[in-house]
């Protein structure tokens, strides 16, 4: 049997798109690296706005497809990035896209967000186990920007990785393991600031008229509580292409996308990071320029 990477990382995301819009440099850099990269989405995105007017037939309110389209795209999004382990969590359409906050999707059966927080935890313990990551990225409580499917997969992740670790744990899910690092996602504020100072010079050549503001990015913080940057320049084509594969969500003239709000913002190829369990491998003051940085990875294969 082959020994798996010695590198691994597991990434918790809400929806397909979201992977590529946070962390895709990310996710391409240490894939293209030989570390083992896992995803795991929560929800098909069933409740999206759709884009493409000749795809608009897929929304929840007319055939109710898009979860189904929307999983293809995901695979598309992988291809590009270089991912090959992405899942769904509990198995694909095991829990629902519970549309946007205060919407009557919130409470309907099967919706991620009414989901019992230990039992969907337990499908990401079995996860855990198996793939057994040193490093777990997800988002912060508030979900980045407060989105439900978010800040559940927010709860579900941070109560997996203790149950995770947990001897008396559901012992049928595998041997213990403890996640090293976790990492909720993250942009520091000077450079939300920057990137929207300069996206207003690229205005005029993109397809929008109206701009997303620094408030409307998921993760904004003060620079100082950002541990961790991960220069994704190399990898910023590979970025772009997995978010033009989410093609009902996301349009793309880069440096520039929008969702289906239409409203333009930056696209990040320099990904950023808060560690929040663990110790960091920066000197003091210092940020970490890998997930990794600190552990000692030899004989870590599992
Ligand atoms: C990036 C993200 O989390 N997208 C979610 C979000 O989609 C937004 C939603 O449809 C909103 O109404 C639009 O104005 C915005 O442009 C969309 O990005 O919520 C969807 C429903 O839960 C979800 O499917 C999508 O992945
Ligand atoms: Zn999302």
């Amino acid at each position: 049997m082959t020994e798996p990477p010695a590198r691994r990382l597991l990434l918790v995301h809400a929806h397909p798109d979201d992977e590529s819009i946070n962390n895709g440099a990310t996710m391409a850099a240490y894939a293209a690296d030989g570390a083992a990269v896992t995803l795991v989405t929560c929800t098909l995105g069933e409740e999206g706005e759709v884009i493409p007017a000749e795809l608009a037939h897929l929304a929840a309110d007319r055939e109710d497809t898009l979860g189904a389209h929307r999983v293809g795209e995901l695979a598309a999004a992988m291809k590009e990035l270089g991912v090959a382990d992405h899942r769904f969590l509990g198995g694909t359409g095991r829990y629902r896209d519970s549309g946007m906050t205060g919407t009557e999707q919130n409470h309907r059966p099967g919706a991620f967000w009414a989901a019992d927080v230990d039992e969907a935890a337990a499908h990401l313990v079995e996860v855990i186990r198996e793939v057994r990551p040193q490093v777990l990225v997800t988002y912060d409580p508030d979900g980045g920007y407060g989105h439900p499917d978010h800040i559940q997969a927010h709860r579900v992740a941070m109560r997996a990785v203790d149950l995770a670790g947990e001897a008396a744990f559901r012992a049928d899910l595998g041997a213990p393991h403890t996640v090293a690092k976790v990492y909720w996602n993250r942009v520091p504020r000077s450079v939300a600031e920057e990137r929207f100072r300069d996206l207003a010079a690229a205005l005029p050549d993109s397809p929008w008229t109206a701009t997303a503001t620094v408030a409307d990015v998921p993760g904004v913080v003060d620079d100082a509580r950002v541990t961790t940057e991960i220069d994704g320049r190399a990898r910023a084509g590979a970025k772009a292409a997995a978010m033009r594969a989410h093609a009902t969500q996301i349009e793309v003239r880069e440096p520039l996308f929008a969702l289906s709000n239409g409203l333009a913002q930056p696209i990040l190829d320099i990904e950023y990071y808060e560690l929040v369990r663990g110790a960091s491998g920066a000197a003091p003051g210092a940020r970490e320029t890998d997930l990794f940085a600190g552990l000692d990875l030899e004989g870590a294969h599992r």
